[in-house]
């Protein structure tokens, strides 16, 4: 494990690849605002439990992370061709199980899976050893971090495009650079907009039970020098009563062929609120997230989690034992209260069933 005291993190990778000593550091999200942790990771159940256990979170940031898991549970691997694709094939469903709703973790298994039958399949080149696939797993773990950071970058010009300087923007829960490769999905554009001298002023709301809000939108764009101000779930209508919100913008974990978004708890009532306001409701993500293969939001698999979340977080007890709790980690928001879908490839708009497979086909 290694430590290092809080420091004005000009960025902070949460998924860092560690070449020297050959393993995965991964930066404990759980301790964050207070400590700067990376856990040292070299076999595909310790990725598995830090994507369960969420000291890695959000969507991009957890399929990036499975992708080396894949890589740490079949480096060590010796044995023939098909035996080596069939190992990948286990880790790959082993992996799929630490979280349900995020479809990012299924793309980069998938993608993981894809280039191992390229490399080890049927049409495969026999000349391709077990060795020399082991690495292209490696780099192709690395190739799909990378390419998410310019996704994301792209994202937040794209979502840029939409404020204006000067602007209130609401957002939820954590779709920043610790989500992501770096920059963030919906944080993008803050980050931008520093960099371009446009200030945009962010009401981050605290994103109860687990506090991604509080504990890491609220960090990382106070560290950069965003314009942040944390507020309880409970006072995004009041904001916006006030005049001070001209935008949400959000991340989310899944999008359905027909645009419902699945994102975290309490956005759903963010959205409702935004339309009661005449408030534009933009949701950013990466096409990695746009999943044709689910008609619609009731589709989307949701994530229940622990009661402790809500009955003890962070080890203070705040209701009684034994109590009942439901405790879904995601929500969904109907796509007729999204007034955009911002990705890499641009900005999308109603109707989204055509428009979102457009996406892909043009
Ligand atoms: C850029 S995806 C971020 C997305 O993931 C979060 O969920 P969790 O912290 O449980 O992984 C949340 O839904 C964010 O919008």
């Amino acid at each position: 494990m290694t430590t290092e005291q809080t420091k004005q993190a000009d960025w902070l990778q949460s998924v860092r690849w560690n070449s020297l000593e050959d393993r995965l550091d991964l930066l404990d999200q759980r301790l964050l605002p207070d400590e700067i942790v990376y856990l040292e990771l070299t076999t595909s159940k310790q990725v598995w439990d830090a994507i369960k256990q969420l000291a890695v979170r959000g969507a991009p940031a957890i399929g990036i992370a499975a992708a080396f898991g894949v890589y740490l549970g079949v480096r060590s691997f010796s044995g023939s061709r098909d035996a080596l694709l069939t190992e990948v094939s286990r880790q790959c469903d082993y992996l799929a199980t630490s979280r349900p709703t995020a479809v990012n973790l299924f793309w980069a298994l998938d993608r993981m899976r894809a280039r191992a039958e390229a490399l080890l399949g049927t049409a495969a080149p026999e000349e391709t050893t077990v060795e020399s696939a082991q690495q292209a797993l490696l780099d192709e773990a690395r190739a799909i971090q990378a390419e998410d950071e310019e996704t994301c970058r792209l994202i937040g010009e794209h979502a840029l495009s939409l404020f204006e300087d000067g602007m209130g923007v609401l957002t939820h829960c954590n779709a920043g650079g610790l989500a992501t490769a770096r920059y963030g999905t919906a944080l993008a554009p803050m980050y931008l907009a520093l960099e371009k001298g446009i200030t945009l002023k962010v009401f981050a709301d605290e994103t109860r039970p687990v506090l991604q809000g509080a504990r890491l939108t609220a960090f990382e764009l106070q560290q950069a020098g965003v314009d942040v101000t944390l507020i309880c779930d409970n006072m995004a209508g009041v904001v916006m009563a006030k005049g001070w919100v001209q935008a949400v913008i959000v991340g989310t974990d899944r999008v359905a062929a027909n645009g419902d978004v699945a994102n975290k708890i309490g956005t759903y009532s963010v959205a409702v609120l935004a339309k009661a306001h005449g408030i534009p409701f933009y949701v950013a993500c990466p096409m990695s997230t746009i999943d044709l293969n689910t008609p619609t939001g009731a589709d989307i698999p949701i994530e229940e989690r622990h009661e402790d979340e809500i009955t003890q977080g962070f080890g203070k007890r705040t209701a009684p034992q034994g109590v009942k709790v439901f405790n879904p980690a995601f929500d969904v928001t109907p796509n007729e209260y999204v007034t955009a879908i911002i990705t890499e490839k641009g900005i999308v708009r109603a109707p989204y069933g055509d428009n979102l497979r457009k996406l892909f086909t043009e």
